[in-house]
């Protein structure tokens, strides 16, 4: 589906100064940037690197490269437009009592507690806070002023202070990206929506854990039914809009 520039949701119709409007499907979303945050799910060893979890547990990691480099251009955008940059880190201690036991259904589900049960020798390791696993990808690296929020389960508002910080920073617009868009990416984002947060997911900044058709189907389902989908060139040009205003004044 194509993107539809001329149709524009507003959350407050009333106060259109210092908005950008960025072109995305269903329709182009306004947002003022000091009321929007850069949510960066899960750019960990685990999820986007030979060697780690997914690629592990049997998921094709070998196309995270250039959703890397896109997050990367996307982190540096916001930044440069005062957009508050949040990146996520999910897991456990290394005991994995955060995982939970047998009571929980994700004891049962989690891959990455299967992979280790299969192959004892990973214990300790996959998104084990302190390893290599659990640790943010070298080119996405928090910087002053950013905020790093651990999480143990798939939705980043689940046990947060998400909603609290955000709420602190008068931020109800979120732009998303990360990894996997089917899992983490898509639960933070549909319980946003719960909590009254206008999600976008910049669709080329993600990527799946699965086959493609998680991702199409995970796309489908934000665009038509939890919040809108664009793209790091949109997100980049909107933003910069800003970032200029901001030099001028400066
Ligand atoms: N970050 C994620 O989307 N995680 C997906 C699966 C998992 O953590 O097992």
């Amino acid at each position: 589906m194509k993107i539809v520039e001329n149709a524009v949701v507003r959350r407050d119709p009333g106060a259109i100064n210092g908005e950008v409007i960025l072109p995305a499907r269903p329709e182009s979303l306004a947002f003022s940037p000091q009321q929007t945050a850069l949510i960066v799910i899960d750019m960990q060893n685990a999820y986007a690197s030979k060697g780690g979890y997914l690629d592990l547990a049997g998921f094709d990691v070998s196309h995270t490269g250039p959703v890397i480099a896109n997050i990367k251009r996307a982190i540096a955008a916001a930044r440069s437009a005062g957009i508050k940059v949040i990146f996520f880190q999910n897991g456990w201690d290394n005991q994995y009592v955060e995982a939970g036991g047998e009571g929980s259904p994700n004891f049962h589900k989690s891959n990455a507690l299967k992979t280790m049960r299969k192959r004892p020798e990973l214990m300790g390791k996959l998104l084990a806070k302190g390893d290599w696993d659990y640790d943010l990808v070298d080119e996405l690296q928090p910087q002053p002023g950013d905020i790093v929020l651990p999480k143990t389960r798939y939705s980043g508002f689940f046990n947060t202070q998400l909603d609290s910080l955000l709420r602190s920073y008068g931020i109800h617009h979120l732009v998303f990206t990360g990894i996997a868009t089917n899992v983490c990416v898509e639960s933070t984002l549909r319980d946003g929506f719960f909590l009254e947060y206008f999600g976008v997911v910049l669709e080329d900044a993600t990527h799946q854990a699965g086959p493609e058709f998680a991702q199409k189907a995970a796309i489908y389902n934000i665009e038509t039914f939890f919040g809108w989908v664009s793209n790091v060139d949109s997100f980049c040009n909107t933003v910069a809009k800003t970032s200029e205003k901001m030099s001028q004044t400066a």
